[in-house]
């Protein structure tokens, strides 16, 4: 373990081990490092019970278990979904272990429900809605858990800005919440991946047992819904402690939904600022991206004051076909990861797969990142992932092909949205993960038209034709 951590770190690392904890820091301020360190020197206090270590994305996981100066028995690291899985069925609460609907059944059984009311009344407008604006607003019911419409009602509607509904207009969507559960249950399933922390909750506060865990710490807490984060605290031993570290620059699950908003109660944040991994080229390239029009401001968060890295400036390419680009891309990555860690980072698995074999061709043999890549590590080598995948893990290389507009915003993602504006401003974090993942390059390509995301009127990249490479 090479790092001292800094004086801001060392005084949250030894916060006492009792109550809320808060740290909002930019990208590459070392949130995963200290929840690390943190985990480990709960698991040293003699006499002390077991520590939670939660995050959202699998890979990270993967990769924290891998890491030796934490292993210790008291010590569990999973994801939240995991950890309510493991909860309920502990209970008697899961019928079996994939007991959740997809994501598809439950667009499709919420479409029943739909349809099932408007044939009730006919005339009401709220119904004409498209099912795609119902199965949002029931989400957002879920991640929030409201036990009622009466809480639902009085609920200020953040994070989407399009669902301007009228709170008379409520109930409508309520009656369809309520049939939606009720149709389910002629299935075995009875959660969704959406309401699982609800009943994770609900469940806890009728569980007088001992908790199994004294202390829990979150790792990318800003992609938890608040009823996530509430059953995690509720998971946590009387006494004992919860951490949460977070930055809601890049939160991309959880419709901009708040940790605010989650029982967490402390009245001190604390705010990390130092960028301790991107080159200064890299963040004020990273700061453009907030300053675009698509990107929504957002009073929690932490904007980088000084970087400790070098490195040159970003560049942007632009090929006359995708298959010089992906040539180009290929080759360069191969070339560094040869001395250093290299990835290329794609919208989507059909992208990645078109880079893994081009990248074979070539002899190079790529490590995909996914849910399941067990011990990822950081090494001499050409790496393949998705944004989504790409959080929370740093790169010497970072290369972003398929910057064009066919690709990024996600046409499915934008076409499904209940408004454009809602699907660019999630997109546009995804670009943000991406390039604050570089620890020294940042190489980002496109053929055809330019995605409307992409910081354009910006100064902080050069850019180059690829005559002129
Ligand atoms: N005090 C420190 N001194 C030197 N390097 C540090 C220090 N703190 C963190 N780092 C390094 O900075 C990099 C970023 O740290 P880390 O991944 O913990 O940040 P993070 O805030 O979790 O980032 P992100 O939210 O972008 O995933 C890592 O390489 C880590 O080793």
């Amino acid at each position: 373990m090479a790092i001292t951590l800094t004086g801001k770190q060392q005084e949250v690392l030894a916060l006492p081990a009792k109550g809320h904890i808060v740290v909002l820091g930019t990208a590459g301020s070392g949130k995963t490092t200290i929840a690390l360190h943190r985990a480990r020197h709960l698991a040293n206090i003699p006499g002390r019970g077991r520590i939670l270590l939660v995050t959202f994305n699998r890979a990270l996981v993967e990769y924290m278990k891998g890491i030796d100066y934490i292993q210790s028995s008291k010590l569990t690291v999973e994801n939240y979904h995991r950890f309510a899985r493991g909860y309920l069925n502990a209970r008697g609460k899961m019928p079996k272990w994939n007991g959740i609907l997809s994501p598809e059944q439950k667009e499709c059984y919420i479409g029943q429900a739909l349809e099932k009311l408007k044939v009730e009344h006919p005339e009401e407008s709220t119904l004409k809605r498209p099912r795609e604006f119902f199965v949002d607003e029931i989400t957002f019911i879920e991640r929030f858990g409201f036990n009622n419409l009466a809480e639902y009602r009085e609920a200020e509607r953040i994070g989407r800005a399009s669902s301007n509904i009228k709170r008379e207009n409520r109930k409508w969507i309520y009656a369809v919440y309520e049939e939606y559960q009720t149709l389910r249950q002629t299935d075995e399933p009875r959660y969704d991946w959406d309401d699982l922390a609800l009943y994770v909750f609900r469940e806890l506060q009728e569980d007088d047992s001992a908790r199994r865990y004294t202390h829990i710490i979150v790792d990318e807490g800003q992609d938890f819904s608040p009823m996530m984060i509430k059953s995690l605290v509720a998971a946590t031993a009387q006494g004992g402690s919860f951490t949460f570290f977070g930055d809601v620059a890049q939160q991309i699950y959880g419709s901009r939904l708040s940790w605010r908003d989650s029982g967490i109660t402390t009245n001190r944040i604390w705010r990390f600022d130092v960028n301790y991994r991107n080159p200064e080229s890299i963040a004020a390239f990273a700061a453009a991206i907030t300053e675009t029009k698509y990107w929504r401001q957002d009073r929690d968060m932490v904007e980088a004051t000084s970087q400790i890295a070098e490195g040159p400036k970003p560049i942007l390419v632009k090929f006359s076909s995708r298959e010089r680009e992906m040539s180009w891309v290929v080759q360069q990555a191969i070339d560094r990861g040869k001395i250093a860690s290299a990835v290329i980072v794609c919208r989507n698995w059909t992208d990645i797969s078109a880079f893994s074999q081009a990248l074979r061709v070539q002899g190079c043999n790529a490590v995909e990142i996914n849910k399941d890549t067990p011990g990822y590590a950081n090494e001499k080598e050409v790496y393949l992932t998705t944004y989504h995948s790409v959080k929370g893990m740093e790169f010497d290389h970072v290369f972003i092909p398929n910057l064009t507009e066919d690709k990024l915003p996600d046409p499915d993602v934008v076409s499904r949205a209940v408004s454009k504006e809602d699907a660019y401003a999630d997109e546009i974090k995804l670009l943000y993960v991406a390039v604050t993942r570089s620890r020294y390059g940042l190489y980002m390509t496109f053929n055809g038209t330019l995605s409307s995301l992409f910081p354009v009127d910006s100064d902080r990249y050069d850019f180059y034709g690829e005559e002129n490479l």
